[in-house]
């Protein structure tokens, strides 16, 4: 269809005069057109005429890009979104956050997103970054599909600087370039210049300050330079004007003009200033999760006849308010929204307009709408935005062309990063020094209180005792020998290892004593033990009863304290059992008849008088060491993520597995020294037995580390928030330590909790290290090796789970 009108020279001054961007526009556009049709598409609204070198008149800028013209014609979209469908959560008709949405960014232009709050500018960002996936449609960025293999986004080729500020508080802003820098594969020399340049035109403070030190305008400053460091093809920048004061505001969009000026470079930016956009080249108005218009500035306002942007933005919201929905307007639905704002007659409209995108969409559209000073609209035949041959998906040389450009350009060595990933794990933690000491102090103060407090026997415990035949302790005399007298005396001699002896002269305030809490337990003897005591050795089966009974010494215990009760049961009889050998073989009788006719004899593991502590050491050794790995990783991803910094690294190009993999060396060494500082006061300061092979002990120790931590990371990749990751992982802590088989065997458990214990991951590795260090046994005993073989299964599956995990996220 041919144009309408042309326009005229005086009107082409006179804008110049009133707005200087579409002669920018036309300066840039000029170097990738020629016009060869003079009467091409042409509004009368001098913001869409330009002068052609001859005098002549030509079209404007972005009428140009539709025109048909010789030469050199820019038909590349450096960013192609069609149809485009994103919604979060479950009920995806209700959250729709994109809904059918197109745009296109030319290469080489500086595209504003404008759009009011929450309106999806940011997730459409994050899924032209590759930071997202569209649930439906396709984008095309640099020529290739965000996130596949030799496309470069997200990598170096883009530039992202993200709405939150998501540095390092902790870095100075040097450490900060660096950082960035080394990810996106530059040269130590290279960030160095390019540091300078940057804080001289962000008029950052010395490159020194830490990050956390800087105001909240220079922090935004450092992100905007961190997108800007590697001079990327696409600048994406999410509200970079943000605090931001006046004239550095301009210099920043000085700047961005200044590099899209070659052609090679393009910009999106979203902003809240909406008059700033106007020295973009092209605005999309966003609203509902569509764009309402995509045009130049100048266009725009001369389009809808407003004098600023921002009333350009409210008549079309106004105008799709009263209409409804537009997600599905086709194309006549968009030229009745452009009859009611100018309240003219069009051209029959073409059923090939999508996405309800108003303007001079000139990818959308085979024909163009423009209206003229007298707010007639037109519409012009125009070609179809179609990408380069070998930018369409299914072109048979993309996957070659695409790896060309992963070799050439894109490709940043994952040594690269993970050395920029490493370095920044452990700067991160050599600025928090003090965190890091009490990292090592802690399994060392839980050892030394674990030895300290567990397993030693209890001592100092009050016995209330009545002794019939002496009434009080300072006639409680006896002799050793063979001698048949005050043999209560000489038994009570025998119980002084765990005991405290207070006498009582009567039985009842004895058990009184007990049950206020006095004493743990009475003991009483009567006042012809002896006799009965000797009766009953002469007698033997033929003792009547009460002779019997007056030879036994009776205790009542407090049997509350099941610890306590137990020991002093065992001390009793132990002291009877010195007591009576003693006495039998002072007379010349075989001691052994004092005994118990049980012989327990040397045991074949183990000690005769076993500790608890050795067999609950074991379980704690690893449960220190797991659970503080759990402790150090489970928020160590969330941080990240709340801050906006795996998003930024995401983007950079680094993948899940790179940041998994920093994280688990860099946790692996702290694990390194824990787990030397609890082995060393275990084993060595405290004396817990180990008759096993060391090495094999530090294997297993080590293991449970890394089991911890991989269980950490996926604490830290399932939870948004740091205090859910806390309970988490302290809520997983009790139920592990109780049912493990740690403090108690698991043999004592109901069958069910039995089962449970076994698919715990401290269970099998536990009952390991016990037949490690008690035992002695080696690592092909199966008891043994079923430790190690189930801790791997655990580290394995967690770091599985964990990538799933941190992939999906990135969805
Ligand atoms: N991760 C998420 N889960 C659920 N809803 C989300 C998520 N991210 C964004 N949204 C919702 O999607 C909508 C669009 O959000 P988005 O951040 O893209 O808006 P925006 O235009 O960038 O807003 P602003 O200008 O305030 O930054 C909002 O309603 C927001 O609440």
């Amino acid at each position: 269809m041919a144009p309408k009108k042309e326009a005229t020279l005086s009107q082409q001054q006179q804008n110049q005069q009133q707005n200087q961007q579409p002669v920018m526009d036309f300066e840039r556009i000029k170097r990738h057109f020629s016009w060869s049709d003079p009467s091409a598409i042409i509004s009368t609204d001098s913001a869409m005429t330009a002068t052609n070198n001859d005098g002549g008149t030509q079209p404007n800028a972005v009428a140009a890009w539709g025109a048909p013209a010789n030469g050199p014609r820019n038909t590349q979209a450096a960013v192609s979104v069609r149809h485009a469908f994103k919604a979060y959560g479950k009920k995806k008709n209700a959250n729709q956050v994109l809904n059918n949405l197109n745009m296109t960014v030319p290469k080489g232009t500086i595209y504003g997103l404008l759009g009011a709050s929450g309106c999806g500018k940011t997730t459409l960002l994050s899924c032209i970054v590759g930071r997202r996936y569209l649930d439906s449609g396709e984008i095309f960025v640099l020529g290739g599909k965000p996130g596949t293999r030799g496309s470069g986004v997200p990598g170096k080729r883009v530039g992202y600087m993200p709405q939150e500020i998501a540095l390092y508080g902790e870095f100075s802003i040097q450490e900060t370039m660096m950082y960035f820098g080394w990810i996106f594969g530059m040269e130590t020399k290279e960030i160095m210049e390019r540091l300078q340049f940057l804080l001289n035109f962000l008029d950052l403070p010395s490159e020194k300050r830490l990050v956390k030190n800087l105001s909240g305008g220079q922090q935004r400053r450092v992100s905007f330079a961190v997108a800007l460091m590697h001079d990327p093809e696409l600048l994406i920048l999410d509200e970079p004007t943000v605090g931001v004061d006046p004239l550095l505001r301009q210099s920043i969009w000085n700047h961005l003009v200044h590099i899209t000026k070659a052609g090679q470079k393009t910009v999106i930016i979203t902003t809240h200033y909406i008059e700033e956009a106007r020295q973009a080249h092209t605005i999309g108005l966003m609203r509902s999760g569509h764009l309402l218009a995509e045009e130049s500035p100048s266009v725009l306002l001369s389009m809808y006849k407003c004098i600023s942007l921002e009333e350009v933005f409210l008549k079309l919201s106004r105008i799709q308010s009263q209409k409804g929905d537009v997600t599905h307007v086709n194309f006549s639905n968009n030229i009745s929204l452009h009859a009611m704002a100018f309240g003219s007659k069009m051209d029959k409209p073409s059923s090939s307009q999508e996405g309800g995108v108003v303007g001079l969409n000139f990818h959308q559209s085979k024909e163009v709408l423009i209206n003229d000073s007298n707010g007639s609209i037109y519409t012009l035949n125009q070609e179809p935005y179609s990408p380069p041959p070998s930018r369409r998906n299914n072109n048979p040389n993309d996957e070659e062309s695409c790896q060309d450009c992963y070799a050439s350009l894109c490709k940043v060595t994952s040594k690269g990063k993970i050395r920029a990933l490493l370095t920044k794990n452990m700067l991160r933690m050599w600025r928090n020094v003090g965190v890091m000491l009490f990292i090592f102090a802690l399994p060392v103060m839980q050892v030394i209180l674990f030895c300290l407090a567990i397993g030693r026997d209890p001592q100092g415990l009050n016995l209330a005792i009545v002794n019939g035949e002496m009434n009080n302790t300072e006639t409680c005399f006896w002799e050793d020998g063979c001698h048949f007298a005050n043999l209560g005396c000489r038994y009570l001699n025998h119980l002084n290892t765990s005991v405290v002896k207070t006498y009582y002269t009567d039985l009842e305030e004895a058990k009184a004593a007990v049950r206020k809490g006095d004493a743990w337990g009475a003991l009483y003897i009567s006042e012809n033990f002896t006799d009965a005591f000797t009766a009953r050795a002469a007698l033997g089966r033929d003792s009547d009863d009460e002779t019997i009974d007056q030879s036994e010494v009776k205790v009542w215990l407090d049997m509350s304290n099941q610890q306590i009760g137990v020991m002093l049961n065992r001390d009793i009889q132990l002291a009877y059992r010195d007591f009576a050998m003693g006495l039998l073989g002072q007379c010349g009788n075989n001691p052994k008849l004092g005994d118990v006719p049980i012989q327990f004899r040397d045991p074949i593991y183990g000690t005769m008088n076993p500790s608890f502590t050795d067999f609950v050491a074991p379980g704690v050794i690893l449960t220190i060491v797991f659970f503080l790995a759990v402790a150090l990783t489970s928020s160590a991803l969330i941080i990240e993520r709340t801050e906006g910094l795996l998003d930024r690294s995401w983007v950079a190009g680094v993948s899940p597995g790179e940041i998994l993999f920093s994280h688990v060396i860099t946790q692996f060494v702290v694990m390194c020294g824990q787990t030397t500082l609890v082995l060393i006061f275990m084993l060595v300061v405290f004396g817990v037995t180990n008759n096993g092979d060391l090495f094999w002990v530090i294997v297993l120790t080590l293991l449970q580390g890394m089991c911890g931590m991989c269980f950490g990371f996926l604490i830290s990749s399932v939870c948004e928030l740091e205090r859910n990751a806390i309970q988490l992982a302290l809520g997983s802590f009790y139920p592990t330590l109780l049912l493990s088989g740690v403090i108690w065997p698991i043999e004592g458990m109901p069958v069910v909790l039995r089962y449970i214990s076994l698919c715990l991951p401290l269970t099998l590795a536990t009952s390991s290290l016990r037949s490690i260090l008690t035992r002695g046994w080696a690592i092909l005993e199966s008891d043994v090796y079923i430790g190690y073989l189930s801790t791997l299964s655990w580290i394995l599956g967690f770091l599985v789970l964990t990538l799933l995990v941190l992939r999906a996220k990135r969805g």
